[in-house]
């Protein structure tokens, strides 16, 4: 599986209904392949388009048109078309996602937040547990706020409980929207090791980060996205 996801021809507008309905083109003419062992980078300015991409490909917005293919369980899955049940599916076991920030969802300790993608793929309760607190305590989160809801933490210790939640399932593709944005130097550096080691792992990985140490030391590709900016018409 040395091309997990290939994305052709894409184009995405916004459509303000609040303005009558006024179309936002935002990206057009994406094309763009991810390698497996690879980690390819989206780069570009500020509204670019960046996020947009990112949340096409794990199916959080609709396509204007294009596809996204991605292999799924032995067969071709275009993203950009299937059935909202086919999606789930695909983020269960091939599309995994870092968001920025972390949903919280209350009274659930960030043991077991982080556990939780284990145990819906049917792990063992406790050994997803010990998966958990392995990748907490790498990611220095004090052991005191384990059995504790994020919903108090810091921006940083709520990035943390996200990236360990993100990091725990071997999917065969990762999404990072901006893992490292909240995070110290000594942190950062463990997710740069987290990157490495899916890699090694095959796990082919697109991400956005605006921190350029971090974007030097995990890309192996960077995607511009102002190629894909859409084309002026001529009024
Ligand atoms: N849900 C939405 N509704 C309307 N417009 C949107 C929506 N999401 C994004 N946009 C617009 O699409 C454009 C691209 O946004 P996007 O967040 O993808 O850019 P980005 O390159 O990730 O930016 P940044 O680096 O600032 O995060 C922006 O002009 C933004 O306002």
């Amino acid at each position: 599986m040395a091309t997990p996801l290939v994305v052709s021809e894409v184009a995405k507008g916004f459509t303000m209904h609040l303005r009558g309905g006024l179309k936002l083109p935002v990206v057009d003419d994406v094309s763009f392949s991810l390698r497996a062992g690879e980690c390819a980078v989206l780069g570009g300015p500020s509204g670019a388009g960046k996020s947009s991409i990112l949340k096409m490909l794990y199916g959080n917005y609709s396509v204007d048109t294009g596809q996204i293919i991605v292999q799924h369980r032995g067969m071709l899955v275009d993203i950009a078309r299937a059935a909202p049940r086919v999606v789930l599916s695909v983020r269960r076991e091939t599309i995994g996602y870092v968001s920025q920030f972390l949903r919280t969802v209350p009274r659930v300790s960030a043991l077991d937040v982080v556990a939780e993608p284990l145990t819906t793929a049917g792990a063992d309760r406790e050994a997803a547990r010990d998966s958990a607190a392995a990748l907490l305590a790498r990611l220095n989160l004090p052991k005191t706020l384990w059995s504790l809801p994020p919903a108090t933490f810091s921006g940083g210790e709520q990035q943390r409980v996200n990236i360990a939640r993100g990091f725990i399932t071997s999917h065969p593709i990762l999404l990072l929207d901006e893992p490292t944005a909240s995070l110290d130097a000594v942190n950062r550096q463990v997710v740069i090791d987290l990157i490495a080691e899916k890699k090694q792992a095959g796990v082919a990985l697109l991400g956005i980060f605006h921190d350029q140490d971090v974007r030097e030391a995990v890309a192996d590709a960077v995607i511009d996205v102002t190629r894909f900016a859409p084309k002026k018409v001529a009024a």
